[in-house]
């Protein structure tokens, strides 16, 4: 027997009756471990969409963000943020070049505030020894640990230690990994097998191509959301600006991409450019604008209305 599974632009979120006088009256803010946030949503921890100065960016705005993994200097990043009285958010892998990067910590007497195991598929002895061990060895840090997408590894990274769980494999835009490899589980059903499956936050990663997939991903029961491509090609996004013909193009790459990896050995990501668009504040305020717009229709003040709402599936 074959499940049919579905992805956020099969489906829509059906309307209940309206009870504020103004979108403004609808709250956005998410608690998200030991902080309160803006908006449940944030940029993905990719090296072609967060630097230093987006992280910092993102933080003075009461966003949430999390710097990526790759040839950074955790300790120099920790200490900055902090210093500038920011929350400090770091990504770490499985490998010893991450166990050094933690050791370097320590003896540096830094904590990160949050700290985001970044593997393609957690659901992985490696990473259950990595989750144990930050577990262990920086217990006031909030660990989010990913990615996965059914429920028995949701349930598996709960019972490791994980604080928050990030769900999503082979949805990103610039993911070639379900060409390559087979395997891909659309988001909803991913999000919704997750989120049901575990007490921890989830964190819907990827596949969010309108601005209305935030709504969808809260109602499927995440608590955040994880995009790349939504946040790519803005003056404040990391990747390199191109022109071709008179024409201004970001650089948007996949971390497991030819491009990051500095070499052709288990790609599972591509390089894309996006249109040029500027400032990405007119973005982030749209962003807040229409899903309190989303609240509104779910019949509530506050984003937990979301989850309360039909969701109903389109023939295409
Ligand atoms: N969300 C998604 O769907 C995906 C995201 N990514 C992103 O790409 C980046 C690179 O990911 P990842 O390759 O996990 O990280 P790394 O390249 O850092 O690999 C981590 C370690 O795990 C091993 N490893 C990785 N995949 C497997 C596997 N399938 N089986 C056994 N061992 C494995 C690697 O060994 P070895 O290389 O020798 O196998 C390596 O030692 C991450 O940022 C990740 O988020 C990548 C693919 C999918
Ligand atoms: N399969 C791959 N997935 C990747 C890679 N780099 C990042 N990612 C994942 O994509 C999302 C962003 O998706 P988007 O649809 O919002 O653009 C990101 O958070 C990762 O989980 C990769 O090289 N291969």
């Amino acid at each position: 027997m074959i499940n049919t599974e579905l992805n956020y632009g099969d489906v829509y979120l059906v309307p209940k009756k309206t009870v504020v006088d103004s979108r403004k009256e609808c709250d956005t803010s998410v608690q998200f471990g030991p902080r309160r946030f803006a908006m449940p949503l944030y940029a993905a921890n990719m090296k072609s969409v967060v630097d230093a100065e987006t992280c910092e960016y993102f933080a003075r705005r009461n966003w949430f963000y999390t710097m990526h993994r790759f040839n950074i200097d955790a300790v120099g990043f920790v200490r900055d943020m902090q210093a500038k009285g920011l929350f400090a958010s770091i990504s770490v892998g499985v490998n010893d070049d991450t166990l050094q990067q933690l050791a370097a910590l320590q003896a540096a007497g830094l904590s990160p505030e949050y700290i985001t195991l970044d593997v393609a598929n957690a659901w992985c002895v490696k990473a259950e020894q990595m989750i144990r061990f930050i577990k262990r060895e920086f217990p006031a840090s909030f660990l989010i640990g990913g990615n996965i997408a059914t429920a028995e590894a949701a349930r598996e990274l709960q019972d490791w230690g994980c604080d928050a769980i990030k769900a999503g494999i082979a949805g990103g835009r610039v993911c070639i990994t379900k060409n390559k490899t087979g395997f891909h589980r659309p988001m909803v059903a991913t999000v919704r097998d997750c989120a049901a499956a575990v007490s921890v936050p989830v964190i819907a990663d990827g596949g969010i191509v309108e601005h209305g997939d935030v709504a969808k991903a809260l109602a499927c029961g995440a608590s955040m959301v994880m995009a790349g491509s939504l946040f790519a090609g803005y003056d404040e996004s990391a990747g390199e600006i191109v022109e071709i013909d008179g024409k201004h193009y970001k650089e948007y790459f996949g971390s497991a991409s030819q491009f990051n990896k500095g070499e052709y050995k288990n790609v599972e990501g591509k390089k894309i450019l996006v249109e040029y668009k500027g400032s990405i504040g007119r973005l982030l305020q749209e962003l807040q604008e229409d899903l309190q717009s989303s609240v509104s229709y779910a019949g509530g003040r506050e984003l937990s209305a979301l989850r309360t709402v039909q969701m109903i599936a389109v023939a295409h």
